[in-house]
């Protein structure tokens, strides 16, 4: 299913919120996503034990959601990059928002590219394709190269994209400290970010940070309480929208007035569109089933 809620008067109100935060340098404008089409094994992928494995997986389905998830970037002229089906022995390789996170440098401008490669064991073969595609990128056509690409590679470091949540205002990145991620992760994040202030997050009640918050273009941050350690360690009240359902807690902002959400949030739906965002709603039930959510699907360059 999927539909779009569109408001003209709540627009406004929206586009008054990111006039102020312009000032903020708003990096809300993606200008490509980077994607992978499911496996037909994706049933078999990795989930947490408190999370229990998948049931009533259905790859037919998968598939139509997986297509119309990357339809809403491409409706909205966003070019997707389709990176090679891995069909064999990657199972989560959909979820390719884990094998890297890619910034805009706050005060340089740089595009930077980081490559986790130190993600899940079963998961690293996922990481080579995903590296090829970030160095062609740069020559394949007029997108500007990476200007710089690190790796967090080194003895003890462990970094997944999915802990990895930048506020889009501000230069903060969240960066939660989970069973995939830590903190020689985090650290290594840090120097190559020098201009960017990197903070780690204790995450134990769910795989990834964004399992349980993510940001809205005004940059407060948007979470499940239940699954959140702390919703406190985000500013309190004022920088904190706490949502109803666990789907709520991920949204992916497609511009400054525009979010993209699951099927599986409909109240959440209902406060984001009272508080003034169009909204995209795509069903990804099917990835919902193997712990994934509206921003593992995709590696978005803004
Ligand atoms: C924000 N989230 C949750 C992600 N970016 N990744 C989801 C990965 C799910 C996969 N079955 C796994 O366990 O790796």
């Amino acid at each position: 299913m999927l539909y779009t809620v569109l408001k003209k008067g709540a627009a406004q109100r929206v586009a008054s919120t990111a006039s102020k935060a312009a000032s903020k340098k708003l990096s809300t404008t993606i200008e490509q996503v980077f994607v992978r089409r499911p496996p037909p094994n994706f049933a078999l992928g990795l989930t947490t034990p408190a999370f229990g494995k998948p049931s009533n997986t259905d790859y037919g389905q998968a598939l139509r959601q997986w297509l119309r998830y990357v339809e809403v970037f491409e409706r909205r002229g966003i070019p997707a990059v389709s990176l090679p089906p891995l069909d064999q022995d990657c199972p989560d390789a959909v979820f390719v928002e884990d094998t890297c996170v890619l910034f805009k440098d706050n005060i340089t401008g740089e595009d930077v590219a980081v490559v986790c490669e130190n993600m899940a064991r079963e998961r690293r073969p996922e990481v080579e394709t995903m590296k090829e595609a970030l160095l062609k990128q740069g020559f394949d056509n007029d997108h500007r190269p990476f200007d710089r690409i690190g790796v967090v590679d080194g003895e003890g470091e462990m970094l997944d994209g999915g802990d990895v949540l930048k506020c889009p205002v501000s230069n903060k990145v969240y960066v939660g400290l989970s069973s995939r991620s830590n903190r020689s992760g985090v650290d290594k994040l840090a120097s190559l970010l020098p201009n960017h202030e990197v903070i780690g997050v204790p995450v134990t009640k769910v795989l990834h940070l964004k399992s349980c918050i993510t940001a809205l273009p005004d940059g407060r941050i948007i979470g499940y309480d239940p699954l959140v350690d702390d919703v406190d360690f985000f500013g309190g009240a004022n920088n904190y929208l706490s949502v109803p359902e666990e789907g709520g807690a991920h949204v992916v902002i497609l511009d400054d007035k525009t979010l993209l959400v699951a099927a599986s949030a409909p109240r959440t739906a209902d406060i984001l569109d009272k508080e003034g965002y169009d909204l995209e709603i795509v069903d990804i039930e099917q990835f919902e089933k193997l712990e994934g959510c509206v921003t593992c699907l995709s590696v978005r360059r803004r």
